[in-house]
């Protein structure tokens, strides 16, 4: 696979904070590529400056060749943002949503497509408003999409979901993956990572300090000796609650 994105000695400072101190890293095209860390580590600014939404203090980010200072217009192109809290017009219908994004890169898209990839076809002339959180997300996916981009990034995408609607969207995420588009995601949750993404880069006041592939990391932990009790379970209460309620998706998944 050849590398869709090269992030080379990033930096960016906010007065005395160095937020992000030095970040390289290389995302290969369809690769599902998790950036992991504690709270204020440094990685929505890491990918706001991927995105073209904050100004680089030094060092460089190139996508498809093209680099995100030299040509930031070119790059909003090649890329799709999932914004954390999307913010959609409540009186607008689905089918008027999808619509309204691809006029936006001057596009026209079979909408019901694009609803269709997301299993929501069945909603495309209800209003926004009746969406429940888990369809809100698959939407604000689905527009994120309508320009064909090649690198698709998501801060904390499934934060506040339950569980059925997180599986749905892992589920989602793995099929954009698999049209060949890179996946650059952010998540506090390990399972999700863990489960989702073929490498992922720990970050820890504004650098990373590890980078593998999720089973690569958890051997080389084991390999400095690491133990920890041990409980099998064959079950968790997360098996319970998907057993109980089921993991297929509902009208009214949230
Ligand atoms: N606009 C800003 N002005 C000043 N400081 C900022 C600004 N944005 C972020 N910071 C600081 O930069 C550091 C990195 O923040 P950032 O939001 O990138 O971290 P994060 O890893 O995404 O955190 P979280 O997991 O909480 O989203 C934090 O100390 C934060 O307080």
């Amino acid at each position: 696979m050849s590398n869709m994105v090269e992030v080379k000695n990033l930096k960016k400072r906010y007065g005395d904070k160095q937020a992000v101190n030095g970040v390289s890293f290389s995302v290969k095209k369809g690769e599902i590529f998790g950036i992991l860390g504690p709270n204020g580590a440094g990685k929505t600014t890491t990918l706001e400056m991927m995105e073209t939404l904050r100004p680089i203090d030094s060092g460089s980010v190139v996508i498809d060749g093209i680099d995100v200072k030299k040509q930031p217009q070119a790059i909003k192109y090649l890329i799709g943002v999932q914004p954390q809290s999307p913010a959609f017009q409540d009186k607008t219908q689905l089918i008027e949503v999808i619509q309204m994004f691809a006029a936006a890169y001057g596009e026209k898209v079979d909408a019901m497509q694009f609803l269709r990839d997301v299993d929501l076809e069945e909603k495309a002339k209800s209003y926004v408003e009746s969406l429940s959180g888990g369809q809100k997300q698959r939407l604000s996916i689905t527009t994120a999409l309508v320009h064909g981009p090649k690198v698709f990034f998501l801060d904390e995408p499934t934060t506040g979901l339950d569980p059925q609607a997180r599986r749905n969207l892992w589920e989602l995420i793995k099929k954009v993956r698999d049209r060949g588009i890179s996946v650059i995601m952010t998540t506090h949750y390990m399972d999700e990572a863990e489960i989702l993404c073929d490498r992922i880069a720990v970050m820890d006041n504004g650098a990373i300090v590890a980078l593998d592939t999720p089973k690569n990391l958890i051997q080389q932990l084991l390999k400095r000796g690491f133990k920890k009790p041990q409980e099998v379970h064959q079950a968790n209460l997360e098996d319970v609650f998907i057993d109980l309620t089921g993991k297929a998706l509902r009208d009214g998944d949230s």
